[in-house]
């Protein structure tokens, strides 16, 4: 009960339904400027203003309620009268006033919460932070002090050390300071891990690096990315601390000098307000406990939205979207027909009108009316400079988008070989999970660094079968994985291996196997060679065009290289600022870029045979502001 547990979402902040290949974040690591100070600040939403003021209206109550009542001790002949004008929350056994002793009790237990919460994060601060930085011996000593604290069971503990100390000497801090000892451990246990992750960090290198001092490296690199972690379990402690001292002071062990809510409680017990039915003695400051705790709880669920700011809730247009199935909420739209590409092959994929957009503060406008149209067998390609909207059309388009990303317009429809025609964005959750990775599978960005350590290879292949296909037996899945191994090139006895066992190539090819398992029909590729050199890049292009020949699926292949995309791609869709600025066929972009953004894209690929360091002398703009001066020239002709 005394063990002062962090939060779950504190630990483990990866949104639920992040998708395989794709990595959930941990805190947010920033550096403490002024905008990044305000950026630890919680935003303002609902639970948070009731929490604030649930707990501010208490502790006003703790703070000055004790002036302004009378004494609480006061005895009358006027025993066990229920609420009244005089007495607005009527009298014990022995006439006092209950309001008075509400009054008092909060200020007592409000004391005790607030020393606890205080020193309990002091504790886990200095053990867990300063452990986990220093490392060595200190952090062993640390860890393994607060793994014995850990395992001491810690109600019993406060009870004999409550109960050892004499009477007269249990005052309220030291109620606290018990409390405290025995609730630190587990907050340091999850601050020690934090700063060990933290200390890696490219950021705290360079601060080394830079000739900076551990204390600053500590307080200024590491503890403000910590801050939101433990101001939740400042919270967390505060409210254990009440209850706790709420539990001691009803088992006879609370604070000596000091009335808290839990010796109201206790006192109420032993004057029969049960049995008598005198609700108004023992409910109050019940009630006190279990607001002060709602409000705390509250304010938490804030906190931890610093600490993983996708948990923030979207604003209200999103959540109504969402409500209502996403885009299934707008007016019945004619599926789009299953026309063909510019080459004349059937549509497998047909996206119109699509416009994704970023909701918050200063929305962003990502995915601005995109239309496209995916022939069977046809490889796509996407191209466009960083930013400009390549990977928010691809999770759109498979609705792997999270809040704030919003569809706010536009179809998405996926043209089934048995000629059924699928409104992506109509699907049920169900639905969808059944689609995606069977009909349309997907190869994220940096998807090598997905693959789970602990876990091998085959394991993880296997997964997908037993997931989406449920009847087939282990002997078939092993022949499968094996297969689909072999189709990428990488030896079928590498299953038994873990991932840090192969190469990065390898573990791309993986990732690619992991996509080809269930004979998609469309592959989503973002920019899957993007760290592989040259050599292994080539390999698995080559892969990809043998794939499409031989298992005739249709690929949308994302990448800023467009020379890349002129050789493997059948069209290409350049895209600006979250538009499609020109469409059509490899050989026409290659031949014909009549987009001035196509033109100066092509140009900043260095030709192999120009002159040594012409691009690097002549290229300093970027491709940005080189078409605008483009279109500019264009404009002032
Ligand atoms: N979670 C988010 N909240 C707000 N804006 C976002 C978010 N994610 C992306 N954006 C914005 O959406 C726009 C498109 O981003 P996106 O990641 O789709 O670009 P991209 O073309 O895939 O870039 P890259 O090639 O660097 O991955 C950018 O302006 C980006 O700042």
């Amino acid at each position: 009960m005394t063990n002062i547990n962090p939060p779950a979402e504190a630990v483990d902040s990866a949104p639920p339904d992040t998708p395989a290949g794709t990595t959930g974040t941990g805190p947010v690591p920033r550096r403490a400027g002024s905008s990044g100070w305000r950026s630890l600040m919680p935003r303002w939403s609902p639970k948070l203003g009731i929490g604030l003021g649930l707990v501010v209206s208490l502790a006003l109550f703790g703070v000055l309620g004790p002036l302004l009542v009378g004494d609480p001790a006061t005895v009358r002949d006027i025993g066990m009268t229920p609420p009244s004008g005089e007495f607005w929350l009527g009298t014990t056994q022995t006439g006092q006033d209950v309001l008075a002793q509400l009054a008092h009790s909060t200020r007592g237990s409000l004391q005790i919460g607030l020393l606890v919460g205080i020193l309990a994060t002091v504790l886990s601060a200095v053990f867990g932070v300063i452990g986990g930085y220093v490392g060595g011996a200190v952090d062993e000593g640390f860890s393994l002090l607060s793994n014995v604290m850990l395992v001491i069971p810690g109600l019993p503990l406060v009870i004999v050390i409550a109960g050892f100390v004499p009477v007269e000497q249990r005052g309220w801090w030291t109620i606290a300071v018990v409390l405290a000892i025995t609730g630190w451990a587990a907050s340091a246990r999850v601050l020690r891990a934090q700063t060990l992750s933290l200390r890696n960090r490219d950021y705290v290198a360079a601060a080394k690096v830079a000739g900076e001092k551990p204390w600053r490296i500590v307080s200024v690199e590491i503890l403000p990315n910590l801050l939101p972690l433990m101001a939740s379990q400042f919270v967390f402690a505060v409210i254990l601390a009440i209850l706790s001292e709420a539990g001691l002071s009803f088992l006879g062990l609370g604070a000596s000098n000091s009335s808290t809510l839990g010796k109201m409680l206790f006192y109420a017990q032993n004057g029969f307000a049960l049995q008598y039915e005198a609700w108004w003695w023992f409910g109050p400051p019940g009630l006190v406990i279990a607001l002060f705790g709602c409000g705390l709880s509250l304010i938490n669920f804030s906190i931890d939205e610093i600490i993983n700011p996708k948990l923030r809730t979207a604003p209200a247009a999103t959540r109504r979207t969402r409500r209502s199935g996403g885009d299934r909420g707008r007016a019945p739209r004619p599926a789009a027909a299953p026309g063909r590409d510019a080459s004349g092959r059937d549509a497998v994929l047909t996206v119109e009108n699509l416009n994704v957009v970023y909701q918050g503060e200063k929305p962003t406008h990502a995915v601005k009316d995109v239309s496209l149209t995916l022939g069977r067998g046809e490889i796509l390609g996407l191209a466009g400079e960083s930013g400009c909207g390549k990977t928010t059309l691809a999770y759109a388009i498979n609705r792997l988008h999270r809040p704030p990303a919003e569809v706010t317009s536009g179809s998405v429809v996926f043209h089934d070989r048995d000629g059924k025609d699928i409104d992506l964005l109509a699907l049920e959750k169900e639905e969808l999970r059944a689609f995606r990775w069977s009909k349309l599978s997907m190869v994220f960005q940096g998807a090598m660094n997905a693959l789970n350590p602990v876990i091998s290879v085959g394991a993880q292949l296997e997964d997908v079968l037993t997931t989406h296909r449920p009847g087939m037996s282990a002997r078939e899945r092993r022949a499968r994985c094996e297969e689909v191994l072999r189709l990428v090139g990488v030896d079928p006895r590498r299953l038994d291996s873990f991932p840090h066992e192969l190469s990065g190539g390898m573990r791309q090819r993986v990732m690619i196997a992991m996509a080809l398992l269930l004979d998609p029909q469309v592959m989503i590729m973002d920019e899957p060679t993007t760290a592989l050199d040259v050599v292994v890049q080539r390999g698995i292009l080559k892969e990809i065009l043998r794939f499409r020949d031989e298992l005739g699926f249709a690929v949308v292949f994302i990448t800023h290289d467009l020379p890349l995309l002129l050789e493997l791609s059948d069209r290409i869709a350049v895209m600006r600022d979250g538009e499609v600025v020109e469409y059509a066929t490899a050989e026409e972009i290659h031949r014909r870029p009549r987009h001035p953004y196509t033109r100066t894209l092509l140009d900043s690929f260095p030709s192999l045979t120009g002159e040594r360091g012409a691009f690097v002398r002549t290229g300093e703009s970027s491709a940005r502001e080189r078409t605008d001066d483009t279109v500019k020239e264009a404009g002032t002709r």
